[in-house]
């Protein structure tokens, strides 16, 4: 589910990768440190790791580092191929965050970059609760992507990608799910997990939420 954007990233798939290494002037500045970004979100995984909105496996490739086994969900077929061309050692599955199939392990670290926000609020607070119900005690959720800290800052956002001519962008940002950090918040210690955000670059939030042991 919340899959209205997978045509999207089905025509991006063969260029997205020049749009995250700052090729792109209206992404750049959502993009910045991406490579420092997608570290932060793998140096906290452990364990067996559950990815949503693998992409292109650009985070994929670091879980592999530090996870004994990664399983990366995909929903867009142009995605996938540019996923499958890496040969990565990652289980590839097809699924979104709402419905992707059987996990056969236990799940320690669930993870993704730049992607929870194609999920309304409501679709999102599914996602955490089925979440917390797969993971571990202890077991972490670890997403990075734009959110605001709160409607002021999202306005400021809005103002300044339109007087910097930059339309795509804002029609994105008013268009897609981009949510605050508040509602985030609640959704995790409604479903039993103790929450902190960090800000990694303007737009670009790490949530990191742990579930608590009952
Ligand atoms: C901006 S890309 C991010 C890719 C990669 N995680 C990265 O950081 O470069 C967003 C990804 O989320 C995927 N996506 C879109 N809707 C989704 C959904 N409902 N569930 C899971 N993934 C979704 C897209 O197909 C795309 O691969």
């Amino acid at each position: 589910m919340g899959r209205e954007f997978i045509e999207l990233f089905d025509h991006w798939a063969d260029h997205y990768d020049l749009t995250v290494w700052g090729h792109d002037e209206e992404y750049k500045e959502a993009f910045q440190s991406y490579d420092a970004i997608l570290e932060a979100v793998a140096e906290r995984s452990n364990g067996t790791a559950l990815e949503f909105g693998a992409g292109t496996g650009n985070l994929t490739e670091k879980l592999l580092r530090r996870c004994s086994r990664v399983y990366a969900v995909e929903p867009s077929t142009g995605m996938r191929k540019q996923f499958e061309k890496r040969g990565l050692e990652a289980e590839l599955l097809e699924g979104d965050f709402l419905q992707f199939p059987l996990i056969p392990d236990q799940v320690d670290t669930i993870v993704s970059t730049y992607a929870f926000h194609h999920l309304t609020d409501a679709e999102k607070e599914q996602a955490i609760a089925l979440y917390s119900t797969l993971l571990v005690e202890n077991g972490q959720i670890i997403f990075a992507d734009t959110s605001f800290q709160d409607e002021e800052a999202r306005k400021q956002i809005e103002t300044d990608a339109e007087q910097a001519g930059h339309m795509k962008l804002l029609h994105d940002l008013q268009n897609e799910y981009f949510t605050t950090n508040n509602v985030l918040e609640r959704i995790c210690k409604t479903h039993g997990l103790a929450v902190s955000f960090e800000q990694l670059n303007r737009y670009v939030w790490l949530m990191h939420a742990r579930k608590e042991s009952t």
